[in-house]
C-alpha cells in the first residue's frame, strides 16, 4: 500500500462513536465455548485469552482446533457462551472498527462481481448502506488493488482469477475497512512468494498505524519473528504449550 492510500484512509475515517474504549487489550475473551447447531459438540472450549491493541498475534494449531471459530466468534458471526470483549465492547458493537477476513473457500467466487467493485463492498461498513461510494472510495481501492500487485485485474471477474489473487483480493478488500482490529482467517493461503511479500508490506503498514492483528495461519515456521506472539489451540483449548 503506498503512502498515498494510508494516509487517505486516515483523513476517510468516520467516527465510530462509541470506539473510545477505556480498555487496554484490544481482545479479552474469559471461558469462551462455541458450538455449531449440526453437531452441538463444542468446537472451542473455556478459551480465555487477551490481545494488546497493536500486538500481531499468530493463532496456530491442526486443522479443526478452533482456529476460524474462534475468529468468527470475535467477529461477531457465531453465538457463544462466556465472556468477550472487543475493544471494550460486545463483538458486534464497534463494527467499524474491526475487519474480518474470512477464508477464501467461504466465498462464492461464482458470483458476477468485477475485481474492482468486490473491492470497493470493503468501503460499505464506514459507507453504510445508504452512500455510495464516490470518487475518494474509488481511488481507495485502486490504490489498494495495485499495493497487492492487482490492478491489471481490476476489470476480471472474481471467478476468473487464480487462488493466490483471490486471496490478495479478499486483503485488499478487508484493508479497505480502515479498521483499528484485523481477524484474518489464513491470508496467506495459496499464495506465492512474491503475493506473500506484497501481503507482510500491508500488514507491516498497519503495524506502523498501531492496529491490532490477529491471524490464523499454517504458515508460521518461517514467520515467528513476524509476530509478537504465537498462541496454539488445541481441541478447541488454548494449549499450555
Ligand atoms: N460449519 C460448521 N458446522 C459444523 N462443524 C463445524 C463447522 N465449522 C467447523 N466445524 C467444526 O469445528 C471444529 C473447529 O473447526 P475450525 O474450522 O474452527 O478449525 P480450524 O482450526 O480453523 O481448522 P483449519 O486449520 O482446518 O482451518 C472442527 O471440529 C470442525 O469440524
Amino acid at each position: 500500500m503506498s503512502k498515498g492510500i494510508i494516509s487517505g484512509l486516515l483523513s476517510y475515517r468516520g467516527n465510530c462513536g462509541g470506539c473510545h474504549y477505556p480498555d487496554a487489550s484490544a481482545i479479552r475473551t474469559e471461558g469462551v465455548t462455541a458450538r455449531y447447531a449440526s453437531t452441538g459438540t463444542p468446537a472451542l472450549n473455556g478459551v480465555s485469552l487477551c490481545v494488546k491493541r497493536g500486538e500481531r498475534l499468530a493463532l496456530v494449531g491442526d486443522n479443526g482446533s478452533g482456529k476460524s471459530t474462534l475468529l468468527k466468534c470475535l467477529a461477531d458471526l457465531l453465538p457463544y457462551e462466556g465472556e468477550i470483549r472487543i475493544l471494550g465492547h460486545r463483538p458486534g458493537v464497534c463494527r467499524h472498527e474491526v475487519a474480518y477476513l474470512p477464508q477464501r473457500s467461504s466465498l462464492d467466487w461464482e458470483f458476477p462481481i468485477s475485481l474492482s467493485r468486490f473491492v470497493l463492498t470493503g468501503t460499505y461498513v464506514r459507507l453504510g448502506w445508504l452512500r455510495r461510494p464516490g470518487r475518494e472510495q474509488r481511488t481507495l481501492a485502486a490504490q489498494a488493488l495495485d499495493s497487492l500487485g492487482l490492478s491489471p485485474y481490476a476489470g476480471r471477474q472474481i471467478g476468473s482469477l487464480s487462488g493466490g489473487q483471490q486471496q490478495r483480493a479478499l486483503l485488499a478488500r478487508t484493508l479497505l475497512h480502515d479498521a483499528e482490529l484485523y481477524l484474518l482467517d489464513e491470508p496467506f493461503n495459496a499464495v506465492d512468494e512474491t503475493s506473500r511479500g506484497l501481503i507482510w508490506e500491508a500488514l507491516d503498514r498497519l503495524k506502523e498505524r498501531g492496529c491490532t492483528v490477529v491471524m490464523a495461519t499454517h504458515d508460521i515456521a518461517h514467520f515467528m519473528d513476524r509476530f509478537d506472539r504465537v498462541l496454539t489451540l488445541e481441541n478447541g483449548c488454548v494449549s499450555p504449550d
